[in-house]
């Protein structure tokens, strides 16, 4: 937990590749500091699943980790429906796993002690030119 918060404290350099991705070995280390995550193959990237009591919240939480997303220039791929989210972060340029993915997923971690607030409220303010048709 500790080392969890150590990591979301950082912020993501930029990767402009170059460097070969972190080996297994360096990827476990990372991965103690985030339990939950999980390392998939091909290429090696961390991704977690998160459940939810219905698609709300779980529509929430993957707005949520957009906007984290979006704050700081490292971009999950996201997977939400009825009761889970599927949370999945790799760095394209390097095609593996960079310190990058594991603070992100240690901040997106953080994410999970906000309180739910629905978004519908807030959607409705979108002016007609920016709804997607
Ligand atoms: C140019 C820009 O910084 C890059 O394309 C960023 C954007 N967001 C990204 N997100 C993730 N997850 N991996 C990347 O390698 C990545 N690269």
């Amino acid at each position: 937990m500790a080392a969890q918060q150590e990591l979301a404290g950082k912020s993501c350099e930029p990767c402009r590749g170059g460097i070969p991705p972190m080996d297994r070995a360096m990827a476990e280390s990372y991965l103690v500091q985030v339990p939950g995550w999980t390392i998939k193959p091909d290429p090696d990237r961390l991704e977690r699943d998160y459940r939810f009591s219905d698609f709300r919240e779980a529509q929430h939480f993957a707005m949520r980790v957009g906007d984290l997303c979006e704050a700081e220039g490292h971009h999950a791929e996201i997977l939400y429906g009825w009761g889970h989210c599927t949370v999945t972060f790799w760095t394209h340029k390097i095609k593996g796993l960079h310190p990058n993915d594991f603070i992100m997923a240690a901040k997106v971690e953080g994410l999970m002690d906000e309180p739910y607030a629905p978004v519908s409220d807030s959607m409705g303010d979108v002016s007609p030119t920016a709804r997607r048709v």
